[in-house]
């Protein structure tokens, strides 16, 4: 199937969850991400949920992070939607958030973050067998990891669709994405 399709297709699946749905599913999210191994990461990216299109609750995962690994640093982005490019701040804290155009929460000012970052999470609507995935379509995160070496993890409520038959240049492979009864490795 085309990104295009699927992305079709996941919207609507999407689209038919509850909130209570999204808040279990994002439970069983963290649950397999909280299994992971935390020893060599110091820096996480962590995307900003837009609840409007249903995406998973990830203030869990900067909650559970902030109790568990206090000494690691997240990072969020901001995203300049003339440029499809992220810049990144430091998260200082749910209050110094603002929502943008698009419904997505992001840092009205802050400490922006210009090094590393160890891993980061990665929002898609869908993804395949092989790791590749669909977004939304505009190429924001192909273009933020196509010069970084960092962990990709993949956050996804759905199973894996089989492939992706539309894959280019750009597209940047997962190393792995979570799903809320299993972890897929590439
Ligand atoms: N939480 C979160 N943040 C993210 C992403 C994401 O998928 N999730 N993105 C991942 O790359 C980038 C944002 N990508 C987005 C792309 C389109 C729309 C959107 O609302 N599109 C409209 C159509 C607008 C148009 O075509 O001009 C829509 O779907 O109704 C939102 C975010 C960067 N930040
Ligand atoms: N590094 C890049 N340089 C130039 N164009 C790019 C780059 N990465 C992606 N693009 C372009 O951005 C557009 C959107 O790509 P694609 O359909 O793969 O988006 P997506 O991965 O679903 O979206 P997103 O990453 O925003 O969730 C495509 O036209 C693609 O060629």
């Amino acid at each position: 199937m085309t990104k295009a399709e699927i992305r079709k297709v996941a919207t609507m699946q999407r689209k038919w969850l509850s909130e209570d749905q999204i808040e279990d599913y994002s439970l069983q999210l963290l649950r397999q991400f909280s299994l992971l191994d935390f020893s060599s990461v110091r820096t996480i990216h962590v995307f900003l949920p837009i609840t409007e299109k249903k995406e998973p609750n990830t203030f869990l995962f900067i909650d559970w992070l902030s109790v568990n690994y206090p000494e690691i640093k997240i990072i969020v982005p901001r995203a300049d939607f003339d440029t499809a490019l992220i810049t990144n701040y430091v998260y200082q804290g749910k209050d110094g958030l603002v929502k943008n155009l698009y419904n997505i929460l992001e840092p009205a000012q802050g400490e922006l973050h210009t090094g590393e970052v160890d891993l980061v999470l990665i929002p898609m609507l869908a993804f395949d067998l092989r790791g590749y995935r669909v977004g939304y379509g505009k190429g924001f995160y192909d273009r933020f990891l196509q010069n970084i070496a960092t962990k990709k993890i993949g956050l996804c409520f759905f199973d894996p669709v089989e492939q992706i038959s539309d894959v280019n240049e750009h597209d940047v492979c997962l190393n792995l994405c979570i799903t809320p009864n299993k972890v897929y490795s590439f």
